[in-house]
């Protein structure tokens, strides 16, 4: 818990506070923000965990609601003086319709936006994506981008639009004026793709290794780099904009921040036995052992049995053509905007990040004995 002398007067709210982001979020805050009072969680789904925080100098208040109910956003948000609003359906599987991602990450980000305004809250950090700007539908490579760098984001996904739709929502909404008459300030970070403690994707990539006998076979040419960020940075960079914002809101007001660290830059295959190799697991071939049309006429396969099997029950495996074409398209990101603006720098070292969920996974790997 962070102890300070400074004064415990402000609230915050973290919408999604119990999703792998927001728990890292919501642990980050009672760690590094000395001036929280009370710290609101407001999730569909609470974690038993949170019985855990109330026993600190901050008074943790778990809200379990729904973002696309307005009314439940706004007696949330009613008082905070700050909301970072990761709560959203990542959804690249196919599980939901696009109606209900656009309900919960666009209607969701526009009631929470009201809500500030209605209530008078004047800080509004959104955890964007960097599938806002690509990989795009042409396939085209973000090589060492940055926030300025030209590039057709062009998105017939329902995920990567409905973020698109928010972040330009909440961007838009920088300079609103808020009940009391104050303005409305806002920012986006754009986290690229992010891994650590909890990460849901790495956990079934590891069981699935298991069932293949400790191997899995590789499908991405290694050549084709992909952005990680490690979740703890991620919630740090939260920590940071939310406080900075606060005291630098003609300039950081209405951005855009790209999030990222020093994760190495590698195919997204070869990133994940960074974690995977040291429980076990081995990627077999040095190049992919199937050429791509094989790959991608498997993919659609899977996206036509999905569609088939959907009346009787889910079937969402990790490949199909839209996962196949991000994970073949190079996405890596460089640039110092967060750190010129509000002094960002990654809290863990790529040795630490890699360590931590190492460790994260060797429990999980005890546990699956
Ligand atoms: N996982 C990744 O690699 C990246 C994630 N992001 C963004 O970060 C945010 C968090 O993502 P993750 O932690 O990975 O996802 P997650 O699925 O682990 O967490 C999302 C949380 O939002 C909650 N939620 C979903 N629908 C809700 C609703 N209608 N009302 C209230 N709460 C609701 C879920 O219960 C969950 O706790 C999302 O906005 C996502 O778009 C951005 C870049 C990369
Ligand atoms: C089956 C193989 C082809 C395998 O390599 C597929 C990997 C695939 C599941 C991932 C490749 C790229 C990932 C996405 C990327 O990290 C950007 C993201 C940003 C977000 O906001 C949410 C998660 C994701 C879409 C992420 C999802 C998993 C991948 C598509």
């Amino acid at each position: 818990m962070a102890d300070s002398a400074q004064a415990q007067e402000l609230v915050y709210l973290v919408t999604g506070g119990c999703g792998f982001l927001g728990e890292h979020v919501v642990r980050m805050l009672l760690q590094q923000e000395p001036r929280l009072r009370e710290l609101r969680i407001f999730d569909l789904h609470l974690g038993p965990w949170l019985e855990e925080l109330k026993t600190g100098p901050v008074q943790v208040t778990a809200i379990q609601g729904d973002v696309t109910q307005a009314h439940e956003v706004a007696a949330a948000v009613a008082g905070a003086h700050v909301v970072i609003h990761t709560a959203g359906l990542v959804d690249v599987f196919g599980r939901a319709s696009p109606e209900t991602i656009h309900a919960v990450n666009v209607q969701g980000t526009k009631n929470v936006i009201e809500a500030c305004v209605q209530t008078g809250t004047q800080f509004l950090v959104y955890t964007s994506s960097m599938e806002v700007v690509g990989p795009n539908i042409k396939g085209h490579p973000f090589y060492r981008g940055n926030e300025d760098t030209p590039y057709e984001a062009a998105h017939r996904h329902p995920y990567p639009r409905s973020k698109a739709l928010a972040e330009q929502l909440v961007l838009e909404a920088n300079g609103r004026k808020v009940r009391g008459g104050q303005p409305l300030v806002t920012c986006a970070l754009r986290p690229t793709g992010i891994y650590g403690e909890g990460h849901q994707i790495m956990r079934d990539l590891y069981h699935q290794g298991l069932r293949l006998g400790g191997r899995l076979f590789r499908a991405i040419p290694a050549s084709v780099e992909h952005g990680r960020v490690y979740v703890g940075n991620v919630a740090w960079m939260h920590v940071l904009v939310a406080r900075e914002l606060q005291e630098r809101a003609a300039l950081m007001g209405g951005q855009v921040y790209f999030c990222y660290d020093k994760s190495p830059y590698k195919s997204y295959e070869d990133f994940n036995m960074e974690f995977l190799g040291p429980c076990g697991l081995r990627l077999v071939g040095t190049r992919p052992l199937l050429p791509y049309w094989l790959l991608m006429i498997l993919a659609v396969l899977n996206a036509l049995l999905q569609w088939l099997l959907r009346p009787l029950l889910l079937y969402a495996p990790l490949l199909n053509p839209y996962t196949l074409a991000m994970a073949n398209t190079t996405f890596t990101v460089s640039t110092d905007k967060a750190q010129r603006h509000f002094g960002y720098e990654p809290l863990f070292s790529w040795e630490e990040s890699r360590t931590r969920t190492v460790r994260w996974m060797q429990t999980m790997d005890s546990s699956a004995q």
